[in-house]
This record gives structure tokens, C-alpha cells and sequence, in this order.
């Protein structure tokens, strides 16, 4: 049976356009568009979808809290893959419909936070209302609920809609950065350029805990590409640390750290390993490569034999 991929939907989201440019999606994939990230993350957990493709961050607005916390507090799932997507913004309505008759503007709250600026310079006056996506406030619009939306011009043509601006977000060159996840299963296998997500709890009552977590990664080389916090949820001022770093759990300067992390924290949830789609991982020195593990541990063997 061919893999179905689930994703924030409906078709003519950025997420859409993120699944089509996955490098390795197979040509028989099955889509499964669905309503929100919750709704991706319990596709593929009952088994309705083998992978689904959620919102991870935006270089404009940073994470998206609900991708964050179904990561880090929903039943577990395991990030096989990432996606990068450019993306610009239409303001778009049904035809006819002209600036001055716009009086609500719905789109995804990411979308929102992109082209806040230009609504409130060309658009004072409207109401905003937030969609579960691009896509769906496009197609909220085509049915008269709102007078315009803020989405792709794939999502405007999609509705029939008529593109009233177009390049519309305040930052050009705004990136937003996708993860595929799946059911835990085996590991994709190390590449030389991946990263790998975990979360950490440490107990607050623990003095420099944070920098303990971040000297386990520092006296490996091991380059951090991302932290973020997200509240505990069951007492105020104790939080989840996301953290993200190159490398892959396969990797022994990777693995050694993680397993250190297990050692001193109260929790470690790991997320993925998988290979990296921005750029290329900074290069190590001599003293944390692969090799040097190896001839390490190797040393430490014939100690422990007694072969001083
Ligand atoms: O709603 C969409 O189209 C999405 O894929 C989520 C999103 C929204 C705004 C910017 C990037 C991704």
C-alpha cells in the first residue's frame, strides 16, 4: 500500500507546498489534508496516516506552540524529516470586492504575525479572525464568512479568489521550517549532515541546571541549532527545554551527550534524528569526530583488559 501523508491543510497551504517539495516523497503517496496540527498528529497516531507534515518555526515569528507542544507533551512521535519553505502572502477576496469593503481578514495566526504591519498600514479598520490555516480562511472567504484572506496564491486561485495585494509580508524572505513526523519506528540513518530535536526537563530547584544540560553538548562539540522553552503546565516557573543540535543519535558524541543528559535530568524525551535540509553542519575539530570517539573508546577497552 503507498504511504499516506497527512498535513495541515486543505490543499494550497504552505504545508501543502512543503509535503510536494519533500526530496524523497514517493510518486504513488497518498494525501490526507486535515484541519489543524492536532488533527495531523492524531491521523498518524491512530495509524490513518503513516507520516504527517506540521509547522515546526518561522524566521519571523518563531515556533509554533502547537507543534511544540504536541511534540513535547502528546503520545510520542518521531520527527523523520525536515522541510523548508519560503513563503509570501496575497491579501485576496471574492471578486468584486474592493480595499474598501474589506472589514475582516482572516488567516493562520503565523500568517497574521507576517503581515500584521501591512493590515494595519492598508487595513487599519478590519477585523482580524484566526483560521487553522492559510488555505482554509481562503476558503472561509469564497463562502462569505469573511471579506478577505491572507494565504498563498495557490490558495487564492484554489477559491476563485481575487488577488487585492500581493507580497504583502512585512519581512521578504521569511523561511518556515516543517518537520515530518511518523509513529516511532526505526531511525533514518545518519547522513554526516543531520540534526537531532530532544526535550529536557530539569527540576528548578537545581542551581545551574540549564547549564549543566548545555555543557553535556558543549564538551562534545556539539553545535545547539535551537533552544526554546514551554511552560511545564503543572506549576508556574518550571518549563520544558527544546533543544536542537547538529548531529545524529548515532553519532557517539551525540549519543554519549543524550545518554549524559538521561543521567542528570529528570526527564529527556527524544524527538528525531534526521537529516538536515538547511544548510551544512558546521565542521568538527579533530577531537570530536566520529574517529576519535571510536579510538577513544577503543583506548578505554584495553584498559579496562588491563593493557596498560
Ligand atoms: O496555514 C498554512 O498555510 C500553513 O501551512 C501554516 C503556515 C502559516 C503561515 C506561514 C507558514 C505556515
Amino acid at each position: 500500500m503507498s504511504d499516506r501523508y497527512a498535513y495541515l491543510g486543505p490543499a494550497g497551504t504552505f504545508t501543502q507546498q512543503g509535503l510536494l517539495s519533500l526530496p524523497d516523497l514517493p510518486p504513488d503517496a497518498q494525501f490526507v489534508p486535515c484541519s489543524g496540527v492536532p488533527a495531523v498528529c492524531a491521523a498518524v497516531r491512530a495509524g490513518d496516516a503513516d507520516f504527517g507534515l506540521i509547522p515546526m518555526e518561522n524566521s519571523v515569528e518563531g515556533p509554533v506552540p502547537t507543534t511544540t507542544d504536541e511534540l513535547v507533551l502528546g503520545e510520542p512521535l518521531l520527527v523523520v524529516r525536515e522541510v523548508f519553505v519560503n513563503v509570501t502572502f496575497v491579501l485576496c477576496a471574492r471578486p468584486g470586492t474592493t480595499m474598501q469593503d474589506v472589514r475582516t481578514v482572516s488567516t493562520h495566526p503565523h500568517g497574521h504575525a507576517q503581515v500584521r504591519g501591512w493590515l494595519d498600514t492598508h487595513l487599519p479598520a478590519a477585523q482580524y479572525v484566526a483560521a487553522p490555516s492559510t488555505s482554509e480562511a481562503a476558503g472561509m472567504v469564497a463562502a462569505g464568512q469573511y471579506d478577505a484572506a491572507v494565504c498563498a496564491e495557490i490558495a487564492a486561485q484554489n477559491h476563485s479568489l481575487e488577488v487585492l495585494a500581493a507580497g504583502i509580508e512585512d519581512s521578504a524572505g521569511a523561511v518556515t521550517r516543517f518537520a515530518l513526523v511518523s509513529l516511532p519506528a526505526a531511525l533514518p540513518e545518519p547522513t554526516g549532515n543531520d540534526r537531532t530535536t530532544f526535550v529536557v526537563h530539569i527540576a528548578q530547584e537545581r542551581h545551574g541546571a540549564l547549564n549543566g544540560v548545555l555543557t553535556e553538548l558543549a564538551a562534545r562539540s556539539i553545535n545547539l541549532t535551537r533552544i526554546e522553552s514551554r511552560p511545564w503546565r503543572e506549576r508556574i516557573g518550571e518549563y520544558h527545554f527544546i533543544l536542537e543540535c547538529e548531529g545524529h543519535v548515532a553519532d557517539p558524541r551525540v549519543g554519549e551527550a543524550l545518554a549524559s543528559l538521561r543521567r542528570i535530568c529528570a526527564d529527556v524525551r527524544f524527538i528525531g534524528s534526521y537529516p538536515r535540509a538547511d544548510r551544512q553542519n558546521e565542521d568538527l575539530p579533530h577531537f570530536a569526530t566520529d574517529k576519535a570517539f571510536h579510538a577513544a573508546q577503543g583506548w578505554l577497552a584495553k584498559i579496562r583488559k588491563g593493557e596498560v
